[in-house]
């Protein structure tokens, strides 16, 4: 089985980065996140980047529609809008945001997991790690404006971030829901929750597959405010002012401190883990579980 898939070689292969945007961004200069002083959009068909060089930020929004299913195409185009801002020493933060209206992310995409080969697997779950890896240990403050609901893998991306704001409609619950599908949340997963809410909490929250409101996600520490839904970005810019009156390195260096141990035991056993899911998620049980969920999803609508 080929681990070893470079998310590298696979970016180049996919994509061409830094198009100009298409929709409704194409051609026209947007104001710039915060200070509207003329500075192009920029991204990839899935991600739109609204730089804000002059305030040190950029606003990510990620638009996969319908649900910001986080495909490896999509997977690939985030980390490299998150690496492009990263080598950009105008950057300082980031705010991770969604642009398909009141869906944060519905999480892993499930037609990645499901019906593929083995091969696919791993390469899909080596850009999941990468993701994460790479999200929860950026240098830049990556602060969350969370506007709409958050499963699973989507909820992983939140919880990475250094602050979490989440606007407040009951319809917009977040959680890692896996064992719902039939699934597990990787330790990496259940690490990071536990991380953010505690022990007893996560334990509680990952068994029982909890999504939770806001008024609970706010109660538990999954997010740190919750405002009215016209007001989540302009609560996480004001949040971010806080962030980069500190210095720099002394909060870079903290924030590897509290989390270079937690990443180092995925790092540690990168392959393994890859090697597990592909194990887990190849089983009959397990595939026949995410058809029926996704047979669910559909039959929703009817
Ligand atoms: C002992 C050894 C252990 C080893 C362990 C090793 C590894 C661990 C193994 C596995 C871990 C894998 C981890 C997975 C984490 C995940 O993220 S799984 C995904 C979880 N996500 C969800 O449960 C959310 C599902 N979606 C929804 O609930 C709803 O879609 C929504 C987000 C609430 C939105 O609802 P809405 O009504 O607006 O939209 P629809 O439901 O109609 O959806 C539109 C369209 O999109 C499709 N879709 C929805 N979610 C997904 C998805 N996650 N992936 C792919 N596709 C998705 C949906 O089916 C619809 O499709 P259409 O009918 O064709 O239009």
């Amino acid at each position: 089985m080929a681990l070893a898939v470079g998310i590298r070689g696979l970016t180049r292969s996919l994509l061409r980065p830094w198009v100009r945007v298409p929709g409704p961004a194409r051609g026209r200069t947007e104001p710039a996140a915060g200070g509207g002083d003329g500075v192009r959009c920029f991204g990839s068909p899935r991600v739109l980047v609204e730089p804000d060089p002059a305030a040190g930020f950029a606003v990510m929004k990620m638009r996969n529609p319908p649900v910001n299913s986080l495909s490896l195409e999509f997977l690939t185009e985030l980390l490299i809008s998150l690496e492009k801002l990263e080598s950009d020493k105008a950057f300082h933060a980031i705010i991770l945001t969604s642009d398909c209206p009141g869906i944060f992310s519905a999480g892993l995409d499930l037609m990645e997991m499901c019906g593929r080969d083995p091969t696919h697997y791993a390469e899909y779950w080596k850009a999941v790690q990468e993701l994460w890896l790479r999200f929860y240990l950026s240098h830049l403050v990556v602060i969350s404006a969370i506007n709409g609901v958050n499963a699973a893998g989507g909820c992983l991306l939140a919880l990475s971030c250094d602050y979490r704001v989440l606007a407040d409609n009951p319809k917009y619950a977040m959680g890692l829901n896996e064992t719902l599908l039939g699934i597990i949340a990787p330790f990496w997963f259940k690490d990071t929750l536990v991380n953010t809410v505690g022990h007893r909490t996560a334990e509680r929250a990952l068994q029982l597959g909890l999504l939770f409101p806001p008024a609970e996600a706010l109660q538990v520490g999954m997010v740190d405010k919750v405002v009215p839904e016209d007001q989540v970005l302009s609560a996480a810019r004001s949040e971010l002012a806080q962030w980069l009156a500190i210095p720099g390195h002394a909060r870079q260096l903290t924030k590897s401190l509290m989390r270079k141990p937690t990443a180092d035991r995925l790092l540690k056993e990168r392959d393994a883990d890859i090697q597990n899911f592909v194990r887990f998620i190849s089983r009959d049980a397990i595939q026949k579980a995410l058809r029926v969920y996704l047979e669910k999803l559909k039959q929703k609508k009817t």
